[in-house]
């Protein structure tokens, strides 16, 4: 089981999602992600989180909550993914790994075609912007 993070980033409302590029897998590619990536050795979820925005997005993040974390089967390995909320300290310089930058309201987030292991969190969003 891979160990993965992902930054759930909101700024004045509206949730940042990120288009893949081409992946090592097609049912990979091009489809909408929160940036983060494989926890390494020696490293706390947080310490990987803000290494793997730093690398992605040239820019510093301040990890809050642990929302929820999901494992997904994927065809060729299994992951579980672990979600935070994130604050971004300053403006994203330039997305390294990723093709797009899309921001939106929660209420239309599954309007995107997401990885799979991503629509429970996405619906855990959606649940809890609707309790609010
Ligand atoms: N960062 C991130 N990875 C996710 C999400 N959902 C999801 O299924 N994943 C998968 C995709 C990757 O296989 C793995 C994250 O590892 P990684 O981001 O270090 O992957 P990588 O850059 O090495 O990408 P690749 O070689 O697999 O194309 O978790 C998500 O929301 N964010």
């Amino acid at each position: 089981m891979i160990e993965v993070v992902a930054a759930v980033i909101k700024e004045d409302g509206l949730v940042y999602c990120f288009k893949k590029g081409q992946a090592k897998y097609d049912y990979l590619s091009n489809k909408f992600e929160f940036p983060g990536g494989k926890v390494e050795a020696g490293e706390d979820h947080r310490q990987a989180l803000r290494r793997e925005i730093n690398e992605e997005l040239l820019t510093d993040i301040d990890v809050g909550e642990h929302l929820l974390s999901v494992e997904h089967n994927y065809p060729d390995f299994s992951i579980r993914l672990h979600f935070y909320t994130c604050t971004i300290l300053r403006p994203i310089g330039r997305l390294t790994e990723h093709t797009q930058l899309v921001e939106l309201p929660t209420e239309q987030l599954l309007e995107l075609d997401w990885l799979p292991a991503d629509v429970p969190a996405v619906n855990f969003l959606l649940k809890n912007a609707i309790a609010q």
